[in-house]
């Protein structure tokens, strides 16, 4: 391990951090890790590889890697990863909080559209900026993570991310800046719509989108999201070769039709699956309150409801972990309980 000070810190040793801190490591950039005790022990035993989509592997040997399992106290890095889940935001602002110091900026590469304002409320000495991820990554190992499918990652514009762009760049990870990144993170959120769908279905993703019942379901829960934001007055940005508000018609097209105009969307590989399948396959809390939760929310407080978002919540939530539906039982089920509140 080099004795350099590290540059970034990356809370959260799963999929995207290790991806991200990965292939910055990489390219040069001194970054720690911070993950749960097995991820860190498995780490220092077999080293990192991180496979992109183009199938080149980055290897990163035992001893190139910084680890621990907390946020060393003193660290003072100039960036900071921010890659667990929604539901440990809280607890990781705090970790974040007591151990850097007061302005160090923190980039939260998470879904949803709340992370920001936890991480602001946990630690609101620290710097905290938006970011998104808009490609897969699979995490096939304690070691080795893989991107599935393409894209740019985004951040909110700012001097450090600014500085930061073309660390990424050299890294194999295109970063493009926005001043407005809520109009990111919204429309990132109607993408992520298919997480529960995905999960459900028990299919990977790109058998899944094949399936024309599934994007009918999808089509739906985007249709009240779209409606719902457009009646909050929120602008979208465009995070996909076609604007976010075209995406339900595509998905109801014939599957022929659709195969052959959404060849973008189906550049996935076979075996990728959403974050929301690994969780709920795991029994570890989803993102579900981030991603349908915050449809329901931003409907509520419009005076507006939600109904199929609302439902997908609570069959997140109740179906039992191991059972799946098909395409019929799920639109039966969302179309049954879809009522407000
Ligand atoms: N995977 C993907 O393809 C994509 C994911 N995203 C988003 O990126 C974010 C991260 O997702 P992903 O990488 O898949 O998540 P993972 O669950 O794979 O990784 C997060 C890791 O952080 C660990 N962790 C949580 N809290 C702490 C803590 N306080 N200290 C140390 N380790 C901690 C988790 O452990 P444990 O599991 O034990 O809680 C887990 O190992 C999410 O918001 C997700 O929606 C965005 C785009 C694509
Ligand atoms: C890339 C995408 C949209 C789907 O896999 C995702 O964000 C996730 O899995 O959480």
């Amino acid at each position: 391990m080099s004795g350099a000070a590290p540059e970034v810190l990356v809370l959260g040793a799963g999929a995207i951090g290790l991806y991200l801190g990965g292939r910055l490591a990489a390219s040069g950039v001194q970054v720690h890790f911070v993950g749960r005790p097995r991820v860190v022990e498995a780490l220092r035993h077999r080293g990192l590889s991180c496979v992109g989509l183009d199938g080149q592997i980055k290897r990163l040997e035992p001893t190139k890697l910084r680890l621990s399992t907390e946020v060393p106290p003193g660290i003072d890095p100039a960036l900071c990863l921010l890659t667990v889940k929604g539901p440990h935001t809280e607890a990781a602002a705090g970790q974040l909080a007591a151990a850097l110091p007061a302005g160090n900026v923190v980039l939260s590469m998470q879904n949803g559209v709340d992370n920001l304002a936890r991480l602001q409320r946990g630690a609101p000495r620290l710097a905290a900026l938006a970011g998104m991820v808009p490609f897969n990554v699979v995490q096939i190992s304690e070691c080795e993570v893989r991107q599935t499918t393409d894209g740019h990652l985004a951040a909110q514009q700012h001097p450090l991310t600014q500085a930061w762009k073309p660390r990424f760049e050299e890294a194999g990870l295109s970063l493009r800046l926005y001043e407005d990144m809520r109009a990111v993170q919204w429309a990132k959120l109607i993408l992520n719509l298919n997480n529960p769908v995905n999960a459900l279905s028990g299919l990977p993703l790109r058998e899944q989108l094949l399936n024309r019942g599934f994007r009918q379901v999808l089509a739906d829960l985007q249709g009240e999201a779209l409606r719902v934001i457009d009646a909050a007055g929120l602008p979208l940005a465009r995070v996909t070769p076609l604007p976010t508000a075209w995406i339900p018609r595509l998905l109801r097209l014939p599957t022929p039709l659709f195969r052959l105009l959404a060849s973008a969307m189906l550049r996935i590989r076979p075996d990728a699956r959403s974050s929301m399948y690994d969780d709920r396959q795991a029994g570890r809390p989803t993102e579900i309150h981030d991603l349908c939760g915050a449809v329901v929310r931003l409907a509520q407080h419009h005076g507006q409801s939600a109904p199929l978002n609302q439902s997908m919540l609570r069959l997140i939530e109740q179906t039992a972990q191991q059972s799946f539906l098909t395409a019929e039982q799920l639109q039966a089920a969302l179309h049954e309980s879809g009522s407000p509140g």
